[in-house]
């Protein structure tokens, strides 16, 4: 009987004795690799830090692998292919399903500037889905300093604009008039001018509709329904869902001039909140033009 307790506690005095002789990292090692999943499990706010620490740390390194190869052609908006070639699968990794409409609105030939809401930096993902060819996003300066992301931004011919200083702004705005034409460029532009997640649209700025006009080329306005049913930063939520982009028809701007511009910018805003409010009507679980 005796040699039978010994000889099953004897398993467990060895692996007790096993514990005993690790190391405080491999202790370490192991507390974090059984908590890592129940908190990322149980805890929606870790898994919300660790979905969007995951997002940028996998963009930093996929622009590690792209800025060679946009490197060998140097700085070019061809180069905006490669980008969106390496990001579109993130949306996969997400479980984000992304629904396009209209994608005839933007079989026009010469340039024209889209305009689109903004409402977090997981836009880039509606952005690559259905970015044109030729086309690059005009962002605020400071991505520019965002390691090899804003590296690679730069590389691919994306127009950094100082919001501080808003002259410059502006000129960096009409030079980019003139490149669209010398060279067949599209420019995608938030005209909102800053992430907003009420829900709504902001006021809009004026720059897109300024550029269009210069340039006298059209406005293509894209919508991204809301995020809220998978995403809320104020939450901290972050799970899987589903978001539609519509591409609207485009808004002439010929023999326009820039007293013309506020109308302008009221009327594509115009179009985009109603497409908006239309879509989170759409929204599943919600009762067509009613509340949740
Ligand atoms: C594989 C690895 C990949 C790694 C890389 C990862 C991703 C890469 C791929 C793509 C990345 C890109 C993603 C980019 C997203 C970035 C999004 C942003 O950064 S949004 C923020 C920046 N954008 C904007 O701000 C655009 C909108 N803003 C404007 O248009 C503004 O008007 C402005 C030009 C910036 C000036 O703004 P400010 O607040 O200073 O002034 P106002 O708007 O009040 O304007 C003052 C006055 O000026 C008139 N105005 C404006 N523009 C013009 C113009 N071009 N010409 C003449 N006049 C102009 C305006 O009308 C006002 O006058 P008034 O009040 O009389 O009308
Ligand atoms: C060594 C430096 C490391 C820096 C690390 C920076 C981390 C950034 C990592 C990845 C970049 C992801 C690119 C996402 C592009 C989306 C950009 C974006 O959405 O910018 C917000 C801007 O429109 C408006 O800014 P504000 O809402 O006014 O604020």
């Amino acid at each position: 009987m005796s040699s039978n307790v010994v000889k099953a506690a004897s398993p467990l005095a060895s692996a007790v004795t096993g514990a005993m002789e690790l190391s405080v990292a491999q202790w370490l090692l192991v507390v974090c690799l059984v908590a890592f999943p129940l908190l990322y499990e149980w805890s929606v706010t870790f898994k919300y830090f660790c979905k969007m620490a995951f997002y940028n740390g996998w963009i930093l390194t996929l622009a590690i692998l792209a800025i060679p190869i946009c490197a060998v052609r140097g700085r070019n908006v061809e180069n905006m292919k490669v980008l969106r070639f390496m990001l579109l699968h993130i949306k996969y990794l997400y479980g984000i399903k992304i629904e396009v409409r209209g994608w005839e609105n933007f079989n026009i030939k010469e340039p024209y500037v889209v305009v689109s809401n903004h409402q977090s930096s997981l836009d880039l993902l509606g952005m690559m889905e259905i970015l044109p060819g030729r086309c690059v996003p005009i962002a605020k300066r400071e991505l520019m300093y965002a390691g090899t992301a804003g590296l690679a931004c730069w590389l691919a011919g994306v127009i950094f604009i100082n919001r501080k200083k808003t002259d410059d702004a502006i000129s960096v705005m009409s030079e980019a008039a003139e490149t669209m034409l010398k060279e067949d460029v599209r420019v995608w532009v938030f005209p909102e001018g800053t992430r907003n997640h009420s829900g709504s649209l902001l006021a809009f700025k004026r720059g897109a509709f300024h550029l269009a006009v210069q340039a006298q080329v059209p406005v293509i306005p894209v919508v991204m329904s809301s995020y809220k049913d998978f995403y809320c930063k104020k939450e901290k939520k972050f799970t899987t869902g589903k978001c539609t982009v519509r591409i609207l028809p485009g808004v002439s701007t010929r023999g326009l001039s820039p007293d013309d511009v506020p109308d302008l910018t009221d009327r594509v805003r115009g179009l985009m909140l109603d497409a908006f409010s239309q879509m989170s009507n759409e929204r599943p679980g919600k009762e067509p033009g009613g509340g949740h």
